[in-house]
């Protein structure tokens, strides 16, 4: 029955139809395992983060920079039991290459600065907010990507490149409404064990291992690492002097127990009093135990921590001087931190100082009482508009009660109305939200009441 055409078209859709049939199982409509969807309330909340970290980085003069999430393997294939490159998203792609999901951004920077082969003017002050991955067995059910905030500068060697991100990431905390009471940034320099490492003579190849274990030793007891620090060569001794030198939590304690003339110690001073000179010098406190789980950092580090919480780390970061050398680049000075999407995002809504963002937000909700006014309420919305007015366009022909609904809950400023009467009259009718009155005004005096109603 039918002409070919139709018929043709019948068969298509009974195919589909059995297609459909065949694929009974929905589609999981889950994100896959440790990522998350951001839906517009997730969205302008994560949207509002990122405008914090990048309002900070333009302050102090930092500039942008990205590069892709998809790296060569061989960026990560350090050898010293790091957690970051133990959980590697890595596979081999199509062409056989050994590829990874970035697990962190410094890498990638050092990548771009090795391209231009000491082309960039140095000093850099660059900054991302590169999505990073693991991943981890889920047994432990936890995220395999967050958004990490980095900030880092190349070509310093002083301290002072140190104080500048401590001062940064101060900034940050006191602009979304957190003080010294509930953060603070513990401050040490991997110096420290450079020095005692070397006083007991133990060779520098171990230095960065020796430093990750260490970093191990705030969440696992010394017994357990104990071995691993033995299997690495070190002496018993050279392990008692280590732990003794990491508990100290004041400079002039461990000034006692180190070398005289101590390199490491004489730029913490330095640093603590340019910290003072920034005014965050209650934010710092130095701490010994400090090393982060990094293997290339060399010099001072740093973690920004809760004080009220599970001490959890918000950031960290440090000195690693030698990273681009161990990609064959030249010896270049750089200090960096890491800042993730996550911890920050727990502290604030514990401490309910995060924003909302449950509405949309726009100003104006624009409709038509009849869908005989939709054409001018198009007009209508059009001038508001051209007015830089953001303006939700009522598309079909709802009651008046379903408009205010949905204009009250995305905490819209102000409904207009083309109602018939009114707009006869070349007027419409315009409902101020906030408090519930409404006016009519002249349709060629909208732009005028535009401005007067959003001149804040
Ligand atoms: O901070 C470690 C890390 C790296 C990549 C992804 C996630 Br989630 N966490």
């Amino acid at each position: 029955d039918g002409d070919l055409l139709s018929r043709t078209a019948d068969a298509a859709v009974d195919g589909r139809k059995s297609t459909t049939a065949a694929a009974v199982v929905a589609l999981d409509s889950n994100p896959p395992k440790g990522t998350r969807d951001f839906y517009p309330p997730d969205m302008r909340l994560r949207s509002w983060l990122f405008d914090q970290w990048r309002s900070v980085a333009s302050l102090y003069g930092f500039s942008e920079y990205d590069a892709p999430v998809l790296e060569s393997e061989s960026l990560y294939t350090r050898k010293a039991g790091e957690e970051v490159t133990g959980q590697l998203y890595n596979f081999v792609d199509k062409g056989g290459r050994n590829v990874a999901l970035r697990p962190e951004m410094t890498p990638s920077l050092a990548r771009m600065v090795m391209a231009k082969k000491g082309g960039l003017p140095l000093p850099l002050k660059w900054f991302s907010i590169p999505q990073c991955w693991r991943y981890e067995r889920m047994t432990r059910g936890r995220r395999r990507e967050h958004y990490q905030w980095n900030m880092d500068v190349w070509g310093v060697s002083g301290i002072e490149a140190e104080a500048e991100l401590l001062s940064a990431m101060v900034t940050f905390f006191v602009r979304v409404g957190l003080t010294s009471d509930d953060v603070g940034i513990k401050v040490n320099s991997r110096g420290v064990i450079a020095e005692v490492l070397a006083e007991l003579g133990v060779p520098e190849d171990k230095f960065a291992s020796t430093c990750v274990l260490v970093d191990k030793l705030e969440k696992v007891p010394l017994d357990e690492i104990r071995e691993d620090l033995e299997a690495l060569g070190l002496e018993r001794s050279t392990i008692e002097r280590l732990t003794s030198v990491l508990t100290n939590t004041s400079i002039e304690s461990i000034s006692g127990v180190l070398p005289p003339g101590s390199r490491a110690i004489e730029q913490l001073s330095a640093l603590l009093d340019l910290c003072d000179a920034y005014g965050i010098r209650d934010w710092v406190t130095f701490d010994a135990s400090v090393v982060r789980g990094l293997a290339y950092y060399t010099g001072v580090v740093f973690e920004a921590f809760d004080r009220r919480g599970a001490l959890r780390a918000i950031a960290g970061g440090g000195r690693y001087d030698r990273l681009l050398e161990t990609f064959g680049g030249e010896p270049t000075p750089a200090a960096g931190f890491g800042f993730g999407d996550a911890v920050i995002v727990e502290l604030l809504r514990e401490r309910n100082i995060l924003p909302s963002f449950e509405g949309s937000g726009f100003d104006i909700v624009v409709f038509a009482m009849g869908s005989d006014l939709y054409r001018a309420a198009v007009e209508v919305a059009s001038v508001l508009r051209a007015e830089g007015r953001t303006v939700d366009l009522i598309l079909e022909d709802k009651k008046a009660k379903w408009v205010f609904k949905h204009a009250s809950r995305n905490e819209a400023g102000y409904c207009v109305i083309v109602a018939e009467a009114e707009y006869e009259n070349g007027e419409v009718v315009v409902k101020d939200l906030s408090v519930g009155e409404q006016r009519t005004v002249k349709i060629g005096a909208l732009g005028d009441w535009a401005k007067e109603a959003f001149q804040s």
